[in-house]
């Protein structure tokens, strides 16, 4: 905490405020026409692509302030957690999940700045399977079968990683887009261990955004330049001039103005020294604050479920019912594999110090599927090999996700005696559903977030399965070569289940459930869902809904990149619906 605090003040500077856009200056009751609520993965894309109508201007509204430098260095990442920059939400204690944290649940970071999420995320760029988006598709939302969705993973992506282009997966991806996407080659800390999956029966993928997405490989970064490629810099950044763009900061959102026939026709909200004003958009509302914060505005602006809404004393503008529910999120587990002693490797902790440029420290990643004739995954792993006296599972335990004492100073034991091999393993298609309600009807109150994890019992027993399929590894040569073995963690809540056994990973999983961070479908698509195929939030008109909230199945994919995909695509249908057509880019791209 002390060094986030040093971070803190060192962005206090503002040493790279030209970067980024200035704060516009914007009158009460001043009109544009579009208004996009939210500089996040999703809202830096649509201020992008809408702007490069000469003939349009947008105001992009956003409640935090320019990335933080912890944001920017990739080897920083993780003190973007509990900063200034962080909505710092809390889950709600369901007294089942997560009950082996200190506090009962989840912290629950979401990215306040411009880029949002992508300025706070782990960089991991995945798409997930082809099955997923065909099956958005399948479910009444044409326009998002994998066939057309790929078009807009490959618009947005400038991949520059001569490996992948070499292999077959070149066609699968984009070189001239504003995302910059790297492969840092870990090869060395981590090939010895590609032997022992293949081993296990697991393929070696050169990409795992390649045809194939079984398997083990390297990870692709939404890092270029040494910097991290969030939104903000990758698609605001090279735009910061543009004449109708106009970006305000610190400013939040805080109701949808709409005229008498339901149509959206503004935004209220509030700035620095709390001034309210009042935006107008002569065309449209975008909302793309996100999983969390767009319901939430659905529900301050009237539109959600009405006995809620009647509830916390809100006038009922649409009975919208889905608003809020449909939350869906991949749950984690982390376990460690102790094996091996070799001193000689304390010496790469040193390497994370003159890794900051970069994800700081080795990882692969793997997706496994427990019947083997599938080609969808069940469970991602991703796993990292750390030398002894490793700080990173102790970070990870301890900051980041706050399990209790017990279980951290295991990880801290551990890796004085070992070197371990720490995996994060998360469920990629959970059948369980949350929900996010509103506290009160004060915008400055956080919502409340249900994760709903477990809630569904197939969950646990699949999240078990998975757990136990991927620890097949430990029978291999090179483990068994270490005298590998599961680490106890002494999670309370468990001691008395036999190590290793189906009720014990149950037990495990269960109250050390953590997020991936993935929260999304409060919105979502769909012939009865809160907006339809072109994103329009049904019962008014003039407002689309622009972020991961709208995901109606949540992909076998970390979700920064499918929520890049949602933004393309989107601008392209608002471009359509004003005979723009799709193709026509009066600014060419920087
Ligand atoms: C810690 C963490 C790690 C993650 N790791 C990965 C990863 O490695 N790979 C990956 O693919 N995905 C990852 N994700 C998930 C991914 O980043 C998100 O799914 C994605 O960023 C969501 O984009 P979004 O546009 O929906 O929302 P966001 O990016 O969260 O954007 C919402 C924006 O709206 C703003 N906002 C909200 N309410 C208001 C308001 N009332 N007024 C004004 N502004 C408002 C917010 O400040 C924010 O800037 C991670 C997320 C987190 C938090």
């Amino acid at each position: 905490k002390l060094l986030q605090k040093i971070f803190t003040a060192l962005s206090l500077l503002q040493y790279d405020a030209v970067d980024y856009p200035d704060q516009a200056v914007v009158q009460d009751g001043q009109a544009f026409d579009f208004v996009v609520i939210g500089a996040g993965s999703a809202g830096c894309v649509v201020a992008n692509r809408l702007t490069e109508i000469s003939d349009w201007n947008v105001l992009l509204i956003e409640a935090g302030d320019n990335p933080p430098l912890t944001s920017k260095i990739p080897g920083l990442f993780s003190f973007v957690d509990y900063s200034e920059a962080d909505w710092n939400y809390y889950t709600v204690n369901d007294f089942y999940s997560s009950q082996a944290h200190k506090t009962k649940n989840i912290h629950y970071t979401r990215g306040k700045m411009l880029g949002g999420s992508s300025g706070a995320n782990y960089m991991f760029y995945v798409r997930g399977n082809k099955a997923d988006y065909d099956s958005w598709a399948e479910q009444g939302n044409p326009g998002w079968n994998w066939d057309a969705v790929l078009k807009y993973f490959k618009k947005s992506e400038k991949l520059n990683d001569v490996s992948t282009l070499r292999s077959k997966s070149a066609e699968l991806h984009g070189l001239d887009g504003y995302l910059g996407v790297t492969k840092p080659s870990w090869n060395k800390y981590s090939k010895k261990y590609f032997p022992a999956f293949k081993e296990a029966g697991y393929n070696i993928l050169e990409d795992t955004n390649g045809p194939e997405q079984l398997g083990y490989s390297h990870l692709q970064y939404t890092v270029d330049d040494s910097i991290r490629q969030s939104t903000a810099t990758a698609f605001l950044g090279p735009i910061k001039d543009r004449k109708n763009l106009f970006v305000l900061k610190n400013a939040l959102a805080t109701k949808i103005i709409f005229d008498y026939n339901r149509k959206a026709v503004g935004v209220e909200l509030i700035l620095k020294k709390f001034k309210m004003i009042r935006v107008l958009a002569k065309k449209e509302v975008i909302l793309s604050a996100g999983a969390i914060n767009s319901p939430q505005l659905l529900m301050l602006s009237g539109i959600g479920p009405s006995l809620h809404l009647i509830e916390k004393n809100i006038k009922v503008l649409v009975d919208s019912p889905n608003v809020g529910q449909n939350l869906m999120d991949h749950p984690i587990t982390v376990l460690s594999i102790a094996g091996g002693n070799d001193i000689n490797t304390v010496i790469d902790n040193l390497f994370i110090l003159s890794n900051l440029d970069k994800f700081p420290t080795p990882v692969f990643i793997g997706h496994g599927a427990l019947n083997k004739s599938q080609s969808i995954p069940d469970y991602q792993a991703c796993v990292f090999p750390l030398p002894m006296y490793s700080p990173l599972s102790l970070l990870v335990c301890s900051f980041t996700y706050g399990l209790v004492d017990e279980i951290c100073n295991t990880f801290s034991n551990v890796v004085k005696k070992s070197e371990t091999v720490f995996v994060m393993l998360s469920l990629l298609h959970p059948k369980s559903r949350g929900e996010v309600k509103l506290a009160t009807k004060i915008p400055y109150d956080k919502p409340r977030i249900y994760m709903g994890y477990y809630s569904n019992g197939e969950d646990l027993e699949k999240h078990a399965r998975s757990v136990e399929d991927f620890l097949k590894i430990l029978n291999t040569t090179l483990f068994r070569s270490v005298n590998a073995h599961v680490v106890d963690m002494h999670v309370p809540q468990c001691k008395f289940l036999p190590l290793g056994s189906h009720e014990y990973w149950k037990c495990h999983i269960l109250n050390t459930a953590s997020t991936e961070w993935h929260p999304s479908g409060t919105c979502a698509m769909g012939p009865t869902g809160v907006v339809d195929e072109r994103l329009q939030v049904r019962g008014v008109s003039g407002l689309r809904v622009v972020d991961a909230s709208v995901i109606p199945i949540i992909p076998s994919a970390n979700t920064n990149a499918p929520t890049i995909m949602i933004a393309e695509n989107a601008c392209d249908m608002i471009k359509t619906d004003y005979d723009y057509g799709i193709n026509v880019s009066l600014f060419p791209k920087i």
